[in-house]
């Protein structure tokens, strides 16, 4: 891991009250995905390309994944998020705990929607419309999650709620009073995608894809892109670490749309790996988390920073290009 990195997340571990860090640092049942999604980065090895005389210049190819109540993190939650950002495109969360036009309102560049598809369709409809007049420029549709997963971190503390003074903004005045705000439906299918593909002339992408012929109905359904995530290991512990799902999603996409790959992105070196293994840009979860916590705004800036410079040294050095030759195994 990039030490800078580790830095932050060892001051956000001692920053945060252990409940909250637990919900940002947790994954689902035995936490096998959760370490998977890493340690399948440990398993590649580089095989640089030599004297090619190029001098790399490239785009920083990377988003930050969307995570819940920022506002856990620190007290500028998803503001602070923003303003970080930059020029690097920010999927914010449904569930923020800032409402989405102040997200996008405090970012420079491009800001996404996440949106988990809710059963009432007024209230899904009604945060597209949200979305739109904000100035989101895409809508992420998150697709691997049917219903909540179990976090034994979450469940041991007895985490089911927000402290008060927080909310998921986004649902304020949208779900009656009494109603779990956010809801996750396993009555959500391709269908629900179409329609949202016919509600809105965003760009729609679909994220929590792990299995080919998923990707392949994709792009059948329409979709603008497609993000390779298994939720960072917190929906079914039993699924691949999403860097071993990206090859086959990427040779089924076969170019069509973008694919991007979130998950246990810890370093430029992991970023390199994933574009040569397929991925157009990576997404980053947590480490935003450990920024956010550790120094706000500064504390993302600096993630996002050191990521760029040692993706930009790793790709160097390994003569300018990614194909998917330059990945080997580390035996
Ligand atoms: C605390 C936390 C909250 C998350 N909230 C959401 C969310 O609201 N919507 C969503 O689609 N994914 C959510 N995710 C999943 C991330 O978008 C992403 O897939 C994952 O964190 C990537 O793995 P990484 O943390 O190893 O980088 C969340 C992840 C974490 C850790
Ligand atoms: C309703 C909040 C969902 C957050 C989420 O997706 C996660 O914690 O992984």
């Amino acid at each position: 891991m990039n030490p800078v990195l580790a830095e932050l997340h060892d001051k956000a571990r001692a920053v945060l009250d252990p409940v909250h860090y637990d919900f940002f640092a947790g994954g689902v049942g035995d936490e096998v995905v959760l370490a998977e999604n890493e340690a399948a980065f440990r398993r590649r090895a580089l095989l640089p390309r030599v004297l090619r005389g190029i001098e790399v210049r490239q785009d920083f190819p990377v988003l930050i994944s969307p995570t819940a109540f920022h506002k856990l993190a620190h007290p500028d939650g998803e503001l602070a998020t923003a303003r970080a950002a930059g020029t690097t495109t920010l999927v914010s969360s449904m569930a923020s705990t800032v409402p989405i036009a102040e997200v996008v309102a405090a970012a420079s560049g491009p800001v996404w929607f996440q949106l988990y598809v809710q059963p009432d369709p007024a209230v899904t409809e009604a945060l597209v419309r949200r979305a739109e007049r904000a100035g989101c420029a895409a809508l992420v549709v998150t697709a691997d999650s049917p219903v909540f997963g179990r976090h034994r971190r979450d469940l041991a503390h007895g985490f089911h709620d927000l402290p008060a003074g927080l909310a998921a903004e986004n649902m304020r005045d949208l779900t009656g009073p009494g109603l779990r705000t956010i809801e996750m439906s396993p009555a959500v299918s391709w269908g629900h995608l179409d329609r949202l593909r016919e509600m809105t002339a965003l760009p729609l992408w679909v994220k929590g894809i792990l299995h080919p012929a998923d990707a392949v109905l994709a792009v059948e359904h329409g979709v603008a892109g497609i993000v390779v995530s298994n939720h960072g290991g917190r929906q079914l512990d039993l699924v691949p670490a999403a860097l071993d799902a990206l090859p086959a999603v990427a040779d089924a996409v076969a170019g069509r749309v973008p694919v991007v790959l979130d998950g246990g992105v810890r370093g430029g070196g992991d970023i390199a790996v994933a574009l040569a293994l397929g991925a157009s840009a990576v997404g980053i979860g947590r480490p935003v988390l450990w920024g956010l916590a550790a120094d706000g705004e500064q504390g993302v800036r600096r993630v996002l920073d050191v990521l760029h410079d040692e993706f930009l040294h790793v790709l160097t050095l390994c003569g300018g290009e990614l194909s998917r030759d330059v990945v080997v195994a580390r035996c």
